[in-house]
């Protein structure tokens, strides 16, 4: 039995990783948030934890909590994060309180750090891990509604991801990116994108799903991907092409 940790996975992509891989045999998926989310029910195999990402204590508390218990981590997706978008336009650096750059960074990008810096010891006495950040398209481009705390935060992302693909040399755990374009999820409520916006900007015609990029992760889990390793997966329906 592989064991699984899908940070933020009460909502959105992270809940839709969640239930994707929950269909798989033989996997026991954890996820965690900082609380429920209210109605959400997960499938029997999928255990919760409380945990906020963005202190080290309480990612060292979850990490311990895990171990007593399955003795292990396989995989490991670093999906958690925030976001601040406005409709029509963004937050200019001028208007950013350095406050929101800190929690922005804090949670996107030192989250990852945390818990791949927690994970990784035991995948490398396992020798094998799968570590999957998910990252965005605007960190590939420049972003158009996203502001630079959010972009530096995915940036960076892209780099822990490289960086450890050459320091994990020959120990069996392979780390890859994830950068979605605009998935339909309550993150995104507040830009107000719509289907007709995504007809006339995206290619393959319609805003991503959770689902899209679950099918992403799933791939990047599975042995057909045991020879990626540090890349970047653009899952956009063609709105950035790199
Ligand atoms: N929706 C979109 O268009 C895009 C999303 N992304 C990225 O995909 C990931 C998921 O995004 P969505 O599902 O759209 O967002 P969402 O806002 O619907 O869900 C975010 C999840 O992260 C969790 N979370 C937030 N802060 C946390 C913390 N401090 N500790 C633990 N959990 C925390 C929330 O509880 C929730 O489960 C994020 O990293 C986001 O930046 C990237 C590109 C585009
Ligand atoms: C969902 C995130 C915050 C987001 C929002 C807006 C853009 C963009 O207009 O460039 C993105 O690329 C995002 O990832």
């Amino acid at each position: 039995m592989k064991v699984a940790l899908v940070t933020g996975g009460t909502r959105g992509i992270g809940l839709s990783i969640v239930e994707l891989l929950a269909q798989e045999a033989n996997l026991r998926v954890i996820t965690c948030g900082t609380k429920p989310q209210p109605g959400v029910e997960f499938p029997e195999q999928v255990e919760y934890v409380q945990c906020d990402i963005s202190h080290s204590n309480s990612v060292t508390a979850m990490i311990d909590q895990i171990i007593a218990v399955h003795s292990k981590i396989d995989i490991l997706v670093n999906n958690a994060g925030i976001s601040h978008v406005k409709p029509n336009g963004r937050f200019l650096i001028e208007d950013l309180e350095e406050q929101t750059w800190h929690q922005v960074l804090n949670t996107n990008l030192s989250g990852a750090f945390y818990t791949c810096k927690q994970v990784i010891p035991h995948m490398k006495k396992n020798r094998y891990g799968r570590i999957i950040n998910i990252s965005s398209a605007s960190a590939r481009f420049g972003g158009i509604l996203a502001s630079v705390d959010y972009i530096s935060s995915k940036a960076g992302l892209i780099g822990l991801t490289k960086g450890l693909a050459y320091e994990l040399r020959g120990c069996g755990i392979t780390v890859n990116s994830v950068a979605p374009g605009r998935i339909d999820t309550d993150m995104i409520a507040d830009a107000k994108l719509s289907d007709e916006w995504a007809e006339q900007h995206v290619p393959l015609g319609r805003l991503g799903r959770g689902e899209d990029i679950a099918g992403a992760v799933l791939f990047l889990i599975s042995k057909h991907a045991d020879y990626v390793h540090g890349a970047t997966l653009d899952c956009n329906g063609g709105w950035v092409i790199t």
